[in-house]
């Protein structure tokens, strides 16, 4: 099973590859400001996931949040390390 850190190695890997058909390369591509909406969007999907859906749909919501905040660490050159010294 993939966690939080086989995931971000898994796009650390990508974003240096650039493989084709990759969404994470086309999320970096596409830059701060689109990456920063997509984590709007996906925050506001666990919100509703949270008050009116299942906890399965909740686990996969929020699934989604942590890969375009993943997006969002590799953009700004963050590492997990730089996080978990905050938690
Ligand atoms: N875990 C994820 C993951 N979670 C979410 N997403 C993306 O986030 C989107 C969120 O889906 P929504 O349900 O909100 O659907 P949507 O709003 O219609 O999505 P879009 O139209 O914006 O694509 C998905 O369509 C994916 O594009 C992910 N994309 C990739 N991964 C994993 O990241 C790794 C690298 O993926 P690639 O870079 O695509 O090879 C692989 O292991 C993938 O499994």
């Amino acid at each position: 099973m993939k966690t939080f850190d086989t995931l971000f190695a898994e796009l650390t890997q990508k974003a240096a590859e650039r493989p084709e058909g990759s969404g994470t390369v086309a999320q970096l591509d596409a830059g701060t400001h689109a990456i920063g909406k997509k984590i709007v969007e996906e925050a506001a999907e666990v919100w509703m996931a949270a008050e009116y859906e299942s906890k399965e749909e909740l686990a996969e919501e929020i699934s989604q949040l942590l890969y375009h905040l993943q997006v969002l660490m590799i953009d700004g050159g963050l590492t997990p390390d730089d996080v978990y010294t905050h938690l």
